[in-house]
């Protein structure tokens, strides 16, 4: 997409809301750029750079990253991006994030999915992940070809330490106290959309619908 016409979109939802599903399917029907917090951390984890060791201590207890970590971290990423339109997945995810952000970039829509926490628990103690790609995969909802292993690489997958029942509670509670008022942030802007439900392949179709009416599908 050209200057002029960029589209700047962000996508929220609780942990485990389908976010990194949804984005897949945004991407290849619309040709966003795809900007995931959540993969930006664990690329600097699996490297052991001085943020992915500061991040890992925060995740793995099912906390937030510190606002200036991640801030630094996306906002550097978003300025390689300028001519693009892009999707951002997974930030913002408090107040002083989302101001940070809306200094530099003001988001055309805010997507949120709108998912159970019941749902999300059981979900994510299904998921599972190639470390190496951020390639999602769940047991019930869309398995391997090949239980335990990557459909394009045949790499082992892993489970997400903060995946654990007793940490996905804990995310859910700062899900709750720290990533809520954003919703009420843009909600106030004007640019909040909420699309409610238990399945992605439900939520999907009103988002895609609701998406072609402001961006050119790619075919
Ligand atoms: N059972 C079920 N699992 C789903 C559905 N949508 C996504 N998932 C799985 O739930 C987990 C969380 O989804 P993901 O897109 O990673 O969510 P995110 O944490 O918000 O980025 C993954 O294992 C997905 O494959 C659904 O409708 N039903
Ligand atoms: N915007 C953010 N602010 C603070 N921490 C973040 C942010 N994005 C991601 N994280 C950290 O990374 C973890 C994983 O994020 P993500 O991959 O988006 O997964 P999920 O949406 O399933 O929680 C979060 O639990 C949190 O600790």
């Amino acid at each position: 997409m050209r200057a002029g016409v960029l589209f700047r979109a962000i996508l929220m939802g609780p942990p485990g809301s389908g976010k990194g599903t949804v984005s897949g399917r945004i991407v290849s029907s619309f040709g966003l750029k795809h900007v995931s917090s959540g993969d930006l951390l664990r690329v600097n984890i699996n490297r052991q750079t001085e943020v992915g060791m500061v991040a890992k201590s925060y995740i793995d207890k099912g906390k937030l990253v510190p606002d200036d970590v991640i801030t630094r971290l996306v906002l550097y990423e978003l300025n390689t991006l300028e001519e693009y339109s892009w999707l951002l997945d997974g930030f913002p995810r408090t107040v002083p994030q989302a101001e940070a952000l809306n200094k530099l970039y003001q988001p055309d829509t805010v997507i949120n999915l709108n998912v159970p926490f019941e749902t999300i628990k059981q979900r994510l103690t299904s998921r599972w992940i190639h470390q190496e790609s951020g390639r999602v995969y769940n047991i019930d909802f869309n398995p391997p070809k090949v239980p335990g292993l990557d459909n394009i690489t045949g790499e082992s997958l892993v489970q997400r330490d903060d995946d654990k029942p007793e940490t996905v509670i804990l995310r859910l509670q700062a899900y709750e106290e720290l990533t809520s008022p954003v919703l009420e942030y843009y909600q106030n802007k004007g640019v909040l959309e909420i699309f409610s439900g238990t399945e992605t392949n439900m939520i999907w179709p009103h988002v895609r619908d609701f998406l072609s009416k402001k961006l050119p599908a790619l075919s």
